[in-house]
C-alpha cells in the first residue's frame, strides 16, 4: 500500500466533475432523477469500469422502444443452457433466465421457486451464458470471415449477443444481499433484472397457499438498493419492476399505511385467534394451514376495514358518507384514520381486528385488488424502466386497467408479461385463435417484453421423456431414426453446420494465427 501526497483541490475538482457527469447521465430519458448524485459518487471506487451490461441494456432498450413504437412485442423463453440459447438466437431477440428454473436445475439442493437458492446462483448463470454468447459470436465471425463474400452472402448471420433478462426474485433477504446481487448481475453482463415485492421463503405452492407480499415501503427500499448499485457502477442496466400483488393472500407487516386498505381483519366478536386454532389443529395432527384457515374463517367474518364499515353501517347513507370522506384523502389513510372517519360517519366504533387472522409466521391476511396492484406499480415506477404486475391467468381487461392507470402517470411506460406452465387458457374460455391473438393484444397495452419462463422445466421434461422412451424402446436405431437423422437434415443443426456449431475449427484458427507447427 502506498501513502501518497494528495492535492486536495484536484481531489475535490475530480469529485465535483464526476458528480456533474452523473447528473448529466441521469438527464437521459431513461433516468428519473430520484437518486442523490453526491452520495452515489461518494460510494464509488476510484477505478471506473465500462460494463457489457450497459451495452446490452441499451441494446435491449432500443429493441423494446422499437416494439413500443410499433405496438409489437418480444416473446422469449426462459433458458440457462448455452446450446439451447445458441439455437434461440436464431428466433428470439432476448434470453430470459428464470429463478424457478435455476432453483430447480442449477443448484446442489433443488427447490421449485421458493427462491431459497443462493443469491449468486442466477448471476453466475448469466456469466456463463454471456461467455457462451461471446464464444458463438467469435466462432461465427471467424467462420464467416474465412469465407468469400459470395459464400457469406449465402450464410445466415445470427446475432448471438441477445440481451439477457434475469430473475432477481425478491432480492434475497436483506438490502446488502440485494446490493451484492445487483452488482454481480452487472458484472455478469445482464441487460435487465426484475425484482419483486414478495416475502422470502413464504411461497407454499404445494399446499395452495397464496403469495405473501412485503410492505410497499420495503419493496421501494429493495428497488432503490438495486438502482443505487447500478448508479454506483455507472451501469445503464435496466430494472423491470415486478409486483406479485395479483392473487396475493398475505403481507408480512402493517407498517406501511398504504397497505392498510387491503389488510383483512376479523369482525366476529369473541372468536379465538387463528394461531390458537392452528396450534390446536397441529396437536390434533392437521398441519395444513389452508385447511384450518378455511374452517376458522367460517366464523370470523373476514373482510377489509372498509367492507366492515359497510357491513356495520346502520344505513347506506352512513357508508356513503364514510366512503366520500376517505375518497377525498390525498394520501393513503392508516387504519387509525379510517377508524376515526368511520366513527364520525356511523356514530359508533366499527369492530375490526386484523391481528386475529395472523398466521403462525405472523403474516397478515391481504385482499388483493386491481386498485392495490395499480398503487404498487405506481409506487415502484420511478425506480425502473418497465413494470410487471405479474399474473398467472389470461385477462386482458385486468391488463388494460392496470397498464392504463400506470400510463396515466407514466405515458410511455413499457410492461413485462409472463406466461406460466399452468396457464389455464381453456378454463378461461380461450379458443386456440384467442390464444394466438393474446400476446399481440396485451402488447397493444404496452406489454413489449413477454416470457414463457419455465419452458426448460415443462418443455425439456416433455421432450426428454420422448427421447428417453425412444432409446429405451428402439435402442440406438430409434435414436438414429427419430433424433439423429432429422437433426442432421435440419439446416443450422446438423450436417456441416454441426462442425460449425461445435466451433472445433476455432482452435485451428488459433493455431494458424499462432503459427504453431506442432499441431
Ligand atoms: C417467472 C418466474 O418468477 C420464474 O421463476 O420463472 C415464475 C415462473 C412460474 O412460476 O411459472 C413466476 O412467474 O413466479
Amino acid at each position: 500500500m502506498a501513502i501518497i501526497e494528495i492535492d486536495l483541490d484536484a481531489e475535490q475538482a475530480a469529485f465535483e466533475k464526476e458528480v456533474a457527469e452523473v447528473e448529466a447521465w441521469w438527464k437521459s430519458p431513461r433516468h428519473a432523477a430520484l437518486r442523490r448524485a453526491r452520495r452515489v459518487v461518494m460510494l464509488r471506487h476510484s477505478q471506473r469500469r465500462e460494463y457489457a451490461s450497459s451495452t446490452q441494456a441499451m441494446k435491449l432498450w432500443n429493441i423494446l422502444q422499437e416494439h413500443l413504437r410499433n405496438g409489437t412485442h418480444e416473446l422469449t423463453y426462459g433458458a440457462t443452457d448455452p446450446v439451447v440459447i445458441g439455437q434461440m438466437a436464431k428466433y428470439q431477440q432476448t434470453v430470459y433466465v428464470s429463478g424457478a428454473v435455476c432453483g430447480t436445475t442449477r443448484v446442489l439442493e433443488p427447490g421449485i421457486d421458493h427462491a431459497d437458492y443462493p443469491w449468486d446462483t442466477v448471476p453466475k448463470i448469466i456469466d456463463q451464458i454471456y461467455h457462451s454468447q461471446m464464444w458463438n459470436d467469435q466462432r461465427q465471425r471467424n467462420l464467416r470471415m474465412s469465407r468469400t463474400r459470395e459464400e457469406r452472402s449465402k450464410m445466415p448471420f445470427v446475432d448471438y449477443m441477445a440481451p439477457i433478462i434475469a430473475d432477481g426474485d425478491m432480492g434475497f433477504g436483506g438490502l446488502t444481499s440485494t446490493i451484492k446481487m445487483a452488482k454481480a448481475f452487472v458484472e455478469a453482463g445482464v441487460a435487465m433484472i426484475h425484482v419483486d415485492d414478495l416475502a422470502s421463503g413464504m411461497k407454499r405452492f404445494t399446499i395452495g397457499q397464496g403469495r405473501t407480499l412485503v410492505p410497499i415501503s420495503e419493496y421501494e427500499s429493495r428497488l432503490c438498493a438495486v438502482r443505487m448499485q447500478f448508479d454506483i457502477m455507472g451501469a445503464d442496466t435496466m430494472l423491470l419492476l415486478r409486483s406479485d400483488c395479483i392473487k396475493a393472500e398475505f403481507i408480512t407487516s402493517c407498517i406501511d399505511p398504504r397497505d392498510h386498505e387491503y389488510i383483512v381483519g376479523a369482525t366476529a366478536q369473541n372468536i379465538e385467534p387463528f394461531t390458537a386454532a392452528m396450534t390446536r389443529a397441529i396437536e390434533g395432527g392437521e398441519t395444513n394451514p389452508v385447511v384450518v384457515r378455511k374452517q376458522w374463517a367460517q366464523t370470523a367474518g373476514l373482510m377489509t376495514f372498509d367492507d366492515a364499515v359497510k357491513s356495520q353501517a346502520d344505513s347506506e347513507d352512513q357508508y356513503l358518507s364514510y366512503n366520500a370522506e376517505i375518497s377525498k384523502a390525498e394520501t393513503a389513510l392508516s387504519l387509525a384514520q379510517r377508524r376515526e372517519k368511520a366513527r364520525q360517519a356511523l356514530g359508533k366504533d366499527v369492530y375490526f381486528d386484523w391481528e386475529l387472522p395472523r398466521s403462525l409466521q405472523g403474516q397478515y391476511m391481504y385482499k388483493w385488488s386491481v386498485k392495490a396492484a395499480i398503487e404498487r406499480c405506481l409506487a415502484a415506477a420511478p425506480f425502473g424502466d418497465l413494470s410487471w404486475p405479474r399474473m398467472d391467468f389470461p385477462d386482458e381487461k385486468i391488463v388494460s386497467e392496470i397498464h392504463n392507470a400506470v400510463r396515466a402517470h407514466y405515458p410511455n411506460r413499457m410492461f413485462g408479461y409472463g406466461y406460466t406452465n399452468t396457464y389455464d387458457w381453456e378454463g378461461n374460455g380461450f379458443s386456440l385463435q384467442d390464444i394466438k391473438e393474446y400476446p399481440s393484444r396485451v402488447a397493444k397495452h404496452g406489454a413489449v417484453f413477454q416470457i414463457q419462463p419455465t419452458w426448460p422445466i415443462q418443455g425439456f421434461r416433455h421432450y426428454a421423456d420422448q427421447c428417453c422412451e425412444v432409446l429405451h424402446r428402439d435402442g440406438i436405431a430409434g435414436y438414429y431414426e427419430e433424433i439423429q437423422k432429422p437433426a442432421l437434415a435440419r439446416p443450422g443443426i446438423g450436417g456441416d453446420s454441426t462442425l460449425e456449431l461445435s466451433g472445433a475449427y476455432l482452435a485451428d484458427a488459433f493455431f494458424a494465427t499462432i503459427g504453431a507447427r506442432d499441431t
